[in-house]
């Protein structure tokens, strides 16, 4: 059998689920009333915001122009800077990818860096231009951007396609055929096959996506984990159409699935390698790099704890890229310590909880990890993610905080307002460099300021014209403070977060007037306080509910008033320590400080 396997990646909305859908239906593998619905994306979180965020493998019979069959297995994999984790999987179960370009944007930050991906992983990448269609498309220019942002392309024919109209997609069926090299899988060989994705089913148990890489694949034989050193006899093998179809055996060079039947999420690892437990291969492939978590967050039920740890474990086999440790606060009780690939990546999570699971959380502000010296001489550094075990002021030596490298692509109209953005993020100007009308600034900037709402800004900012690459540099020293935050006299561990010293009265501020409206009122008055290095440094007092007797009142009687004041004070001494309902909007107050 002919088989091809590659990937297609490219920057956010440069049209991949949409050649995807149009693939699969001149591969007959979908009918085009199928397509209307754009199939891939189908998580509810995927619609929403209409983007990938999961890649997806699906096999397609291509009948080529030459007369053959082609088993062709793609994966659609996600544009979003937070999931380049998800897109290095992919490429390693492939050989070859289809870079698409936006014809009305041209090269931007994740076309770059998907392909820089590509590169690193070794395979055949092939050049397309997309939405050739549209009345803004600038197709020789995106052209000459491609050859001058790429040169290893210089001699790799572009194509020129729209993945809305069909358009030039027979020819990138083709380019696959003659440009992509067939695995070079051996079936005499013993199974090696790459586990490259998982997921939960709550009847099946866990559910591993493989690419054979070597030896065949027998739904009868004993299988073994290499890593997690476990064998399991699978329940049903089988390929993806893009719906699971039951087969008897698959073949090296295969990509398909695995009933594991394993019911213990942590057993199936992304990147493991699986084989036969009666013939073993000698080496196990290199398998990933784990994920490296961006930022830090609590995630709390807002209804019962069980429900969440179960909702919770299965959607970290789901997405190895999500981290959690069990965690219990003050505040909110029981629950989980996060960690995300960055900001959207904790929004999706959060959502796909409540979409797939039914769990509705309270997230608490997002953090990110720093290293802290003590200065008791002992020279160990603390790795601190989380903000509450962030030590007392006096007790520390030095604190150092994660610098990114960031490039921002921009039209060089827009220079100056991007370059004052990155400034205002505390931004140190590294290079700058032009591409055509493009110019390419990189600055160092530290992962706490660009973490939460950056992207967002600089969209917004560029109307959606500059984009944004990121990649960890090393840590630094900084002057940063835990800011404890008081209600009604009683810490709320929840709600410390650490800030730079230079923002802390500023933010100190903002954020207990921000508490002042959304912390539920009770019926007495409440102070809000921002605590820094055991001083308050800003405080407002949330008004009560009902009217103050000691000014109001004036109606009653005096012994009446007198009553109503010591009821009053009373309430006051029972509630310093009695909990606070802390609703969502009051963990959103810390995060949108900036406005
Ligand atoms: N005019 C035109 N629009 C297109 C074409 N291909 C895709 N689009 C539109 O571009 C938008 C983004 O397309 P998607 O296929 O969702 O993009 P994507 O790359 O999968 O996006 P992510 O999954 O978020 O990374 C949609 O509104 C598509 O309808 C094309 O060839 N021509």
């Amino acid at each position: 059998m002919n088989i091809r396997n590659f990937a297609i990646i490219a920057h956010i909305d440069h049209g991949k689920s949409t050649l995807a859908d149009r693939i699969m239906e001149m591969t007959a593998t979908i009918t085009k009333r199928q397509a209307s619905a754009q199939l891939l994306n189908s998580m509810a979180v995927e619609q929403a915001h209409g983007v990938t965020v999961k890649s997806r493998t699906v096999r397609n019979i291509y009948h080529a122009d030459d007369g053959q069959d082609y088993e062709f297995n793609f994966i659609d994999t996600p544009g979003h800077v937070d999931f380049n984790y998800e897109v290095e999987k992919s490429l390693s179960a492939t050989e070859g990818a289809i870079l698409l370009v936006d014809a009305t944007q041209g090269v931007q930050a994740q076309t770059v860096a998907n392909y820089r991906l590509a590169r690193k992983t070794g395979i055949v990448v092939l050049p397309v231009v997309n939405k050739v269609d549209s009345a803004s498309a600038e197709v020789d220019k995106t052209e000459h951007q491609i050859r001058t942002a790429f040169p290893e392309l210089k001699d790799s024919p572009i194509l020129r396609i729209s993945a809305k109209t069909g358009a030039g997609v027979h020819d990138v069926l083709e380019v696959i055929v003659h440009r992509l090299p067939a695995p070079t899988a051996d079936n005499s060989l013993p199974l090696k096959a790459l586990v490259f994705d998982s997921e939960y089913d709550a009847f099946q148990g866990v559910i591993a996506y493989v690419r054979l890489f070597d030896g065949g694949l027998s739904a009868q034989n004993s299988l073994t984990l290499m890593a997690s050193n476990r064998s399991f006899k699978a329940k049903e093998i089988g390929i993806l159409t893009p719906n699971r179809l039951s087969q008897k055996k698959l073949a090296a060079g295969d990509v398909g699935y695995v009933i594991t039947g394993l019911k213990d999420p942590q057993l199936v690892r992304v990147g493991d390698t699986l084989t036969e437990t009666g013939r073993p291969t000698e080496t196990a492939l290199p398998g990933y790099a784990p994920a490296q978590s961006m930022v830090f967050a609590g995630v709390y039920p807002q209804d019962d704890y069980p429900t969440l740890k179960d909702a919770i474990t299965k959607l970290a086999l789901n997405d190895p890229s999500l981290h959690v440790t069990a965690a219990v606060s003050d505040a909110l009780g029981p629950g989980f310590y996060c960690g995300f690939l960055g900001i959207f990546h904790l929004q999706i999570i959060k959502e796909r909880l409540h979409d797939e699971y039914g769990v509705d959380v309270i997230v608490t502000a997002p953090n990110v990890t720093y290293q802290v010296t003590p200065n008791n001489g002992s020279g160990a550094v603390l790795t601190v993610t989380n903000p509450q075990h962030f030590p007392d002021f006096n007790t520390i030596e030095q604190v150092e905080e994660p610098m990114m490298r960031i490039e921002l692509t921009t039209p060089a109209e827009l220079l100056n307002d991007v370059m004052s953005l990155a400034n205002q993020h505390k931004g140190v100007f590294v290079d700058m460099t032009n591409q055509d009308e493009l110019v390419v600034l990189t600055y160092t900037i530290p992962l706490s300021e660009i973490a939460y709402s950056f992207f967002n800004e600089l969209k917004s900012l560029t109307h959606g014209y500059a984009s944004l690459s990121t990649s960890f540099a090393n840590y630094a020293p900084a002057d940063v403070v835990r800011v404890d935050v008081q209600i009604n006299y009683a810490k709320v561990d929840a709600l410390t977060f650490i800030t730079h010293r230079n923002d802390v009265a500023d933010q100190a501020q903002k954020l207990v007037h921000k508490l002042k409206y959304v912390v539920p009122r009770r019926l007495y008055p409440m102070p809000v306080q921002a605590i820094v290095e055991g001083k308050a440094i800003a405080r407002v007092d949330i008004p009560p509910l009902r009217k103050n007797a000691a000014v109001n009142g004036n109606s009653y009687s005096v012994s009446k008033k007198q009553q109503l004041l010591r009821r009053q004070n009373s309430n006051k001494r029972e509630a310093a320590h009695s909990d606070i309902e802390l609703p969502q909007a009051v963990f959103n107050a810390i995060l949108t400080l900036e406005d």
